[in-house]
């Protein structure tokens, strides 16, 4: 049963409403007792009607209510809708804050399918909800005002109506009941559902070329989770409509009732009849919309409920340096990054483990020294390690113990995010932005660099800064991607096979010429890379293997 107190659409009103709420609820009741003045006016008109004929200042009174009203309704579900929309807005924009702020092993974590439903857009469902309140809202009044009229026509006349209107809420609301169940089921069914259409989504391009997949992945996922979808969302439609169709009926029948039995039972004449059966008509009509709402109020909830339990799990999963950060605003200062010396790690871990909390592979650095100007590759097999550490060199992934030092200072006077924008980080897997994000050179210094990386005939900067197109070979999308690392321009680069999707040509560009380059210029590059032909290039490198720095890398003393 929905807990208005506690539920969260009528929290988000109240939380986002301000000053301006006390002007809504005041503009809601006048908007109500408007409708409830346009009522009685009608009501005299109809007497005037059978008696000397309807009088002038009864049509203007009806004129002036209708007007009031119009102003009055106008401005409360504009201004309401409003309301809804920013609190909403802004309650995403604070979600999806948080999500940047988690680490990046529990975004690994994460289930993306539900991120991506409870973060899909609601916001014409609650603003939706909140019109349809304001106007229930202005009905209740209205009706709450046509029976204190009833009242004054025949107390036991009006007793009966109530009683009766009372009985068909209650079923009513029995109907209803238990709803919120079914809108469980119903919300994690589609949740799997929207995981399956992820996978739809993202193995687009397997699944075109292999009839066998995308047989497989729409009967035993798709179609299944779209049936359990359908059939929890079935059960909720059947219970609203039954409830409301129940409700539709019995509202008839009080206006039979009233109109075929009070007469006789309670020996009313024809004015008081017709007087308690148009009031009752006129109320029962906004009661209907106003049962209409539970339907679409249950939906927003189970939205918002959705909504709530990804931010408490996001502020669960944040990274303690991002709390403070996330919590107050996203847009504050980008750090200042103090020039590279030299970073050292001395016995580090890193484990992984699985849901049972097994371990399932760790990294364990001895001591790892990196100086200022040095190029350094990491070589290894297959699983051994290397982006692991990388991912705990560059602060992704948090070590579970060992020290950090940079330029000979721990890391934790440094703090994490200060630390973290040391390096420009190409990983084996990386998303190409339209932009060149977080870079502040001009465009035709970004075109200087197009030309270094030899795309420049194929990728050129549009006057926005954005890039002309993203429609690239791997080759080319790893070259983009490459350019934007250099303009970052930090001191320190981590480079993760880059040069795997590379020609021969660029390949022996990469080693040969840019590389010993940045070198030059002073740069510190630290490479996974299983070019062993240039390996000559490097000052030193060293092996990886089940999670361990071994012996046979090779230095070099380089004149
Ligand atoms: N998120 C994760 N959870 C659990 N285990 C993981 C996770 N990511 C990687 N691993 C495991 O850690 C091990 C090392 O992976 P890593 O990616 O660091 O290897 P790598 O040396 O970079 O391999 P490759 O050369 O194939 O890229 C692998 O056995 C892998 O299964």
């Amino acid at each position: 049963m929905l807990d208005i107190k506690n539920s969260y659409f009528f929290t988000l009103l109240r939380s986002r409403s301000g000053p301006e709420g006390t002007k809504l609820v005041a503009a809601c009741l006048a908007a109500g007792l408007m409708q409830g003045l346009a009522v009685f006016t009608v009501l005299q008109g109809l007497e005037q009607l059978c008696d000397t004929g309807i009088r002038f200042h009864t049509f203007l009174a009806f004129l002036v209510c209708l007007g009031i009203f119009y102003y009055l309704f106008r401005y409360m579900t504009e201004h309401a809708a409003l309301i809804a929309l920013r609190g909403v807005m802004e309650w995403r924009m604070r979600v999806a804050t948080k999500l940047r702020g988690i680490s990046l092993k529990e975004y690994d974590k994460l289930d993306k399918g539900w991120v991506q439903s409870a973060l899909v857009d609601e916001r014409e469902m609650v603003v939706e909800a909140t019109r349809m309140l304001m106007a229930s809202a202005a009905s209740t009044i209205m009706i709450l005002v046509s029976f204190l009229k009833m009242f004054t026509v025949s107390v036991p006349g009006a007793l009966v109506v109530i009683v009766f209107l009372c009985l068909g809420l209650v079923i009513f609301l029995r109907l209803v009941h238990g709803v919120y169940a079914f809108m469980e089921t119903a919300g994690s069914a589609e949740t799997d559902f929207s995981a399956s259409l992820l996978d739809l989504q993202d193995g687009f391009r397997q699944l075109k070329q292999h009839k066998p997949k995308t047989s497989d992945l729409f009967a035993n996922y798709v179609m299944p989770g779209l049936g359990r979808a359908a059939a929890a969302r079935k059960a909720t439609e059947r219970r609203h409509a039954l409830a409301i169709s129940f409700f539709a009926v019995f509202n008839l029948l009080i206006l039979g009732l009233i109109l075929f039995l009070m007469p006789g039972f309670l020996g009313l004449d024809v004015t008081a009849t017709s007087t308690i059966l148009v009031l009752s008509m006129f109320s029962l009509s906004p009661m209907m919309s106003l049962v209409g709402f539970v339907p679409l109020l249950t939906k927003v909830e189970m939205n918002l409920q959705d909504l709530t339990s990804l931010e408490q799990r996001l502020d669960s999963m944040a990274e303690e340096f991002e709390i403070k950060g996330i919590a107050t605003h996203w847009q504050h200062k980008d750090p200042v990054v103090p020039p590279f010396e030299s970073l050292c790690l001395r016995d580090v871990r890193f484990d992984y483990f699985d849901k049972q909390g097994m371990r399932v592979f760790g990294i364990h650095v001895d001591e790892f020294v990196l100086r200022r100007g040095e190029l350094v590759f990491i070589r290894g097999g297959n699983g051994s390690g290397k982006s692991t550490f990388m991912n705990v060199l560059s602060g992704l992934y948090a070590a579970q113990s060992g020290m950090f030092f940079c330029n000979d200072r721990p890391l934790a006077d440094w703090g994490m995010e200060v630390y973290r924008n040391l390096f420009a980080v190409l990983p084996s897997e990386f998303h190409l932005f339209r932009t060149p994000l977080g870079v502040h050179a001009p465009a035709d210094q970004v075109e200087d660099v197009l030309r270094l990386m030899r795309i420049e005939s194929k990728v050129s900067v549009n006057q926005d800064g954005s890039f002309s197109t993203l429609e690239l070979s791997a080759g080319q999308r790893k070259r983009l991607a490459l350019a934007c690392a250099l303009l970052e321009d930090r001191d320190v680069y981590l480079f993760d096979e880059v040069a795997a999707d590379f020609d021969p040509g660029f390949r022996n560009f990469f080693y040969e010429s840019l590389l010993p380059d940045l070198q030059r210029k002073g740069k510190t590059i630290l490479a996974i890379s299983h070019d062993d032909r240039y390996f000559h290039v490097a000052d030193r490198v060293l092996c990886m293997r089940d999670g361990v720095f071994t012996e046979n890398g090779h230095d070099k003393e380089k004149s």
